[in-house]
């Protein structure tokens, strides 16, 4: 049996409306309302059909609703929560789908003191942003890590977790303060060292800036997909995630530190070292099949 019947999804964007195509193609029978805050997203959900319903408040999209996910970004969550609180009905269960957990569990929780909430994190994603972006198989063999508190009602965790295993996602259930730990060095980190290398370029005069364009292939390229991610999304994962971002970050700098130091003083045996256990990790992680050969951005939409 489907875990639920009745699914609202708050934020009609790249998440939000993967999740609204996922449900449709693999549980047809669950009724999708949807909301954005955006009267231009509501209008694009409409035309293309991406939700059964797309309401024009919060509070009336979750009026019927068996489980919410909150699909805006992070620094929204809380807002968006007192927003629909007083319309949810007692027994729906709360989710959401932002890149950091402690932070969204503590508005959530401030905003819903009575409600089940079971916090998620797909770690599934592309570049891309708005409603036109999504795709159904996005959540496909990916993580999604659930971060219930303690005490939260062990049904309502199996039914979100079901629910995501639906949708293809492998699910894993972890404390939100470890979650954030680990995903600041496996995904906030990357992305701030790219938004830094593409920005040094950007920031070097036209000449040169030209050539760095006209030349750029491989890394450089590749850090510019990431570094082309939504900034309203990753300025509120670096201000939510503060903590833990700027003690990887510490790290990260004292490494680079010791590269730099390697460079200088030719030290080759240390830069051989380095760059044969990180070719290790990459092999690792291909073999575990979580590697770019089957990417998020490369399936078909
Ligand atoms: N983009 C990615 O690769 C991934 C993103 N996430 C998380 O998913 C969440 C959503 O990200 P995306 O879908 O990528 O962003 P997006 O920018 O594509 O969509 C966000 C949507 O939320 C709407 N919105 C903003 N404030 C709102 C409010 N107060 N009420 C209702 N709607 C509101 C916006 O109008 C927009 O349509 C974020 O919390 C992000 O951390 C999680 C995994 C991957
Ligand atoms: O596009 C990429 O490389 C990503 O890393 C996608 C992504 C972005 C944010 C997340 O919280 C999870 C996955």
């Amino acid at each position: 049996m489907l875990p639920f019947a009745r699914i609202t999804i708050v934020g009609l964007g790249l998440i939000g409306s993967s999740l609204a195509r996922g449900i449709r193609t693999f549980t047809p029978t669950v009724r999708i309302t949807g909301y954005d805050a955006s009267a231009e997203v509501r209008e694009t959900a409409r035309r293309i059909d991406l939700c059964d319903d797309v309401a024009d408040s919060a509070g009336a999209a979750v009026t019927d609703a068996d489980l919410v996910i909150l699909c805006v970004p992070v620094g929204m969550m809380g807002p968006v929560a007192a927003e629909l609180a007083d319309d949810l009905p007692a027994e729906a269960i709360v989710s959401d789908v932002g890149s950091c957990k402690a932070s969204i569990l503590a508005a959530l929780r401030g905003a819903l003191p009575q409600q089940r909430i079971v916090p998620a994190h797909p770690v599934a994603g592309t570049e891309n942003s708005g409603p036109e972006a999504g795709f159904a198989t996005l959540f496909r063999d990916r993580w999604c890590i659930l971060t219930p508190e303690a005490d939260c009602d062990p049904l309502a965790v199996e039914q979100v977790g079901d629910f995501w295993r639906r949708l293809g996602a492998q699910v894993e259930v972890m404390e939100a303060a470890h979650h954030d730990l680990v995903l600041a060095v496996t995904s906030h980190l990357p992305h701030l060292i790219a938004y830094t290398i593409v920005g040094t370029a950007s920031d070097l005069e036209d000449v040169t800036r030209s050539e760095v364009i006209k030349y750029s292939a491989g890394g450089f390229r590749d850090f510019t997909r990431i570094a082309a991610s939504d900034p309203t999304m990753w300025r509120d994962v670096f201000l939510a995630n503060k903590d833990a971002v700027l003690e990887m970050l510490q790290r990260f700098s004292e490494d680079l530190s010791s590269l730099q130091r390697a460079i200088r003083w030719g030290d080759g045996d240390a830069l051989f070292d380095l760059f044969s256990r990180t070719r290790a990790v990459r092999r690792s992680i291909i073999e575990q099949g979580q590697d770019d050969a089957k990417p998020d951005f490369g399936r078909s939409h």
